[in-house]
Parts: structure tokens; sequence; C-alpha cells
């Protein structure tokens, strides 16, 4: 059956509907510019609702000290920006976590730099090429999944990016993904999560 992961989870209500819904993972956005951004304390109040529920920490290009700060309230590591394998595994050793590393991907090429992760990642996956500068994601952005066809081996593997609960059948269909991470296509504003959205997008990944 496909995982789930509902990312940006940042209020008390979508942590129990996630519970209720039985997903598999929810994550905790700790990139200070995101609108989804929740600070350590805020993150292990959240985790301690969430029981038996894995928690994903979300992180771009973090120091040590972000990590430590999030480490009680997280029980993986994802990382979303320039991250090389070294920092990966690196992470992955200093922290005791899995380590999901993040790929832009928007030509051949990048699917072909992710299999330097094959080593250094738990699992890689593959969102949408954030532009130069911007954002790094959660921007509802898609890329074309069937370049996903020439993924190199990697240990475990997921899709995000654009994802949608009317979309995601698709998505898995023309994928195979054994993972599927969305935030901003269960939400009716940056940040700000809708439960029957949510309900949908789980309802139609457990149909595929
Ligand atoms: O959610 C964010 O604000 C965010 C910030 C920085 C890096 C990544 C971020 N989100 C992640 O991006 C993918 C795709 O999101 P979407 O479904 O297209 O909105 C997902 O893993 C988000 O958690």
């Amino acid at each position: 059956m496909t995982r789930i992961k509902i990312c940006g989870v940042s209020t008390p209500d979508i942590v129990e509907t996630c519970r209720d819904l039985r997903v598999d993972h929810i994550g905790f956005v700790f990139a200070a510019k995101s609108s989804r951004a929740v600070t350590p304390a805020q993150a292990a109040a959240l985790a301690a609702q969430a029981g038996a529920l894995s928690t994903v920490g979300l992180f771009v290009d973090p120091r040590d000290e972000e990590i430590e700060a999030a480490l009680p309230a997280i029980s993986v590591i994802q990382l979303h920006g320039a991250e090389a394998p070294a920092r990966c595994a690196e992470i992955g050793a200093r922290f005791s976590r899995p380590v999901w590393k993040a790929i832009g991907v928007g030509s051949p090429a990048d699917l072909s730099g992710s299999g330097a992760y094959a080593q250094a990642a738990d699992l890689v996956l593959y969102d949408a090429k954030p532009a130069p500068g911007g954002p790094q994601g959660g921007l509802g952005v898609r890329f074309d999944w069937s370049l996903l066809k020439d993924r190199p081996p990697v240990r475990d593997w997921g899709l995000a990016g654009g994802l949608t609960p009317e979309n995601v059948g698709r998505a898995i269909a023309a994928t195979r993904a054994p993972l599927v991470d969305i935030s901003s296509g269960v939400e009716d504003a940056p940040g700000q999560k809708d439960k029957a959205k949510i309900a949908a997008f789980v309802d139609r990944v457990r149909r595929s």
C-alpha cells in the first residue's frame, strides 16, 4: 500500500485528523521563511499528541543546532535544501534518525544525480525543481512524472510536488510511488490545512 505523508502540520486539530485517518507520517516544517513553520516547542507539543504517528522534521540546509533543538519532536529528518550526500550521511550518523533527501526534478540529469544519495539517504523524495533563489518547496508545483522511469536505484523513494486529491490516483498509476507527500494540495490557503481535503487525499491514495 502506498504510504502517505501529510506535511506542514502545525495545529492540534490537524494532528488529530491525521491520526484518525491513520496516515503514515506527518511533517513539521522548520524552514523559518515558510508559512507552515513551527518552533521546536510547538513541534514537541504536536508530537506528544501524535502518539505512534511518525513525525518528519523538514529542514533546508540546517545547522546542527537547528536539528538538535527539534530532535525530541521528530522521528525522521527531511532535508529539502542543497545538502550534499556527505552532509546527509553526517546528519544521519550524528542524530541517529533516518534521513530523507528531497531532490528537485526538472530534467533527466536531476534524476541521474539522485543516485549519489543511494547510500547517504534512507529515502529520496522527488519533488518539483524550485526556481533559483526562491522557496525550496511547498508551492504546489508538479513535475513531469514520466522522468521517474529513469530513477537510479536508491533505498526507498517518494513522490512530492503539486499532488492533490484529484491527481494523486493518476500519479500513483504513472509512477508506482511507494510514498506520496503533500502539503499545499490539502490546504485552503498557505499554511491552512483543510480536513476534508486531507480525507479526500487519503481516500484516493487508498483506492489506488
Ligand atoms: O512546505 C513548505 O513550506 C516547504 C518549505 C521549504 C521546503 C519544502 C517545503 N515543503 C515541501 O515541499 C514538498 C511539496 O509540497 P507541495 O505538496 O507541492 O505543496 C513537500 O514535501 C512539502 O512538505
